[in-house]
């Protein structure tokens, strides 16, 4: 059967020898869009360079501009001009965020206090997703809500005359959460404080303080970290602000290499915060020969080049508190695991299932689909490995509007020893556009496939 958006592109991925070059990937998401949310709110002009042009970041920076905030490209930088703190204007018309979780969730916050309506909608992935876990904080601090039923895009939003500053434990390990509750935060009377029982990526923090917020960390007995947040206080624009590669995007050529017999790949300017180097230590556990070189501060940021080369890869079990700092990369590791030799186990995996797709049921069906052992759990996966690839491959894998889905099992396919066919390879643009072009680049056979 002909599938109903003909627009569907499907694409295949054929093992074609060793993967060698010198790459740099696009800049980090998280740091993109917080660049575009605190440069547009921020009084003054942030000069942004790296900035991830992915249509979720893009989707963002419309956002604030329909709020007031200035934009433009000169050459490869963007100059942002802020309204000021406090001072974002009521949109006009409806917000429309794509594919983006994190940039509803964070734009959601920060209007959130703002005595104005905001209507927000999303593509069919993103009304899926929850957005009560934002909505509930914001009802704390006065925040009016019309939704879909279960909490779910559209919605619209209207924040009260004067926002209520709250202290709010967040309930499940999210930097977007916690991110929200700080953005509404910005613009409420007195402290805002989020408690973080788990750690999580720690980019606003860090950001925030950069655009000289009045912030505060402290851990207490327990580990819990406690961010207080003093409102209303002045944001200023942080001059020049530079964007690392992602290692979110990085995790794609670097387990292409290691899975692809004769590979050797540089992967450059790599952003190594210890809060997204999960994938790197659950690699290097694995035996991979991954050399961190020419480690680097960049912007108040840690960065690396990353030389990787082929290697034989043996099973492990990955401790269920390393989740928060590789949640993105749990698809790509499921496909090292495919070619280690022993089980990998990854376990603590709830948050999976709330991405752009299910991803714990995703990946567990490209697996199958590509004869690959494995055990899907109720938040756990375990995936044993064929460290010669015989056997795996040949499947088309369905990747429900999922980029991390789509390049996971497009990487594959270059090492397994049939073809490996994604139903649709469009969404990859919201967070790494030049992956197609970059693997190619670096010898990966990738072509159209067919529509069934
Ligand atoms: O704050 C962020 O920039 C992000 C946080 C994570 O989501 P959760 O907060 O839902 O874990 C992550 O999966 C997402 O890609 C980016
Ligand atoms: C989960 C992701 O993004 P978001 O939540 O921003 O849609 C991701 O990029 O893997």
């Amino acid at each position: 059967m002909q599938p109903i958006d003909q627009a569907f592109r499907p694409l295949a991925s054929r093992r074609a020898g060793a993967l060698t070059g010198r790459v740099r990937v696009p800049g980090d998401k998280s740091i993109s869009h917080r660049a575009f949310l605190f440069g547009g709110l921020a009084a003054g002009t942030t000069r942004i360079s790296g900035l991830l042009e992915g249509e979720d970041v893009l989707a963002t920076g419309r956002a604030m501009a329909a709020m007031g905030a200035r934009m433009k490209k000169d050459g490869d930088v963007w100059i942002v001009d802020g309204v000021g703190n406090g001072a974002l204007l009521e949109p006009d018309g409806v917000i429309d965020f794509g594919n983006a979780g994190t940039g509803v969730r964070l734009t959601m916050g920060l209007v959130g206090s703002y005595d104005f309506a905001a209507t927000f909608v999303g593509d069919a992935s993103l009304s899926r997703r929850p957005m009560g876990r934002v909505l509930d904080p914001l009802r704390l601090m006065g925040v009016q809500v019309v939704a879909r039923s279960g909490d779910r895009l559209p919605l619209s939003i209207h924040g009260p005359r004067v926002a209520a500053p709250i202290s709010y434990r967040v309930p499940m390990a999210s930097a977007q959460v916690k991110s929200a509750v700080l953005l509404a935060g910005l613009n409420a009377p007195g402290v805002t404080t989020v408690i973080e029982p788990v750690a999580t990526r720690d980019h606003t923090e860090k950001m925030l303080l950069g655009f000289g917020a009045k912030l505060d960390v402290t851990v207490d007995a327990e580990g819990a970290r406690h961010i207080a947040l003093e409102g209303q206080g002045p944001l200023s624009a942080a001059g020049d602000l530079t964007v690392p590669g992602d290692p979110s995007s990085a995790a794609f050529p670097l387990v292409a290499a290691l899975i692809t017999p004769g590979s050797d790949v540089v992967i450059e300017n790599v952003l190594m915060n210890p809060t997204r180097t999960g994938l790197i230590e659950t690699l290097l556990e694995m035996g991979a020969s991954i050399e961190i070189a020419d480690r680097r501060n960049e912007g108040g940021e840690d960065v690396a080049d990353l030389h990787v080369r082929h290697s034989q890869l043996k099973g492990v079990a990955v401790p269920p508190e390393r989740a928060p700092s590789m949640i993105d990369e749990y698809p790509v590791l499921a496909i090292a695991a495919a070619f280690a030799d022993g089980t990998t186990l990854m376990q603590g995996l709830d948050e999976l299932r709330v991405k752009e797709s299910d991803r714990l049921s995703a990946v567990a069906k490209g697996l199958e689909a590509n004869g690959i052992s494995h055990v899907e759990g109720k938040d756990s996966l375990s995936v044993t490995g064929r460290p010669d690839g015989k056997g795996l491959g040949g499947g088309r894998v369905d990747t429900h509007l999922d980029h991390r889905i789509a390049m996971s099992f497009l990487v594959l396919g270059m090492a397994s020893e049939a073809p490996v066919t994604i139903d649709d390879v469009r969404m990859i643009a919201t967070s790494f556009p030049e992956f197609v072009a970059m693997m190619a680049g670096l010898g990966a056979a990738l072509e159209p496939g067919s529509r069934n």
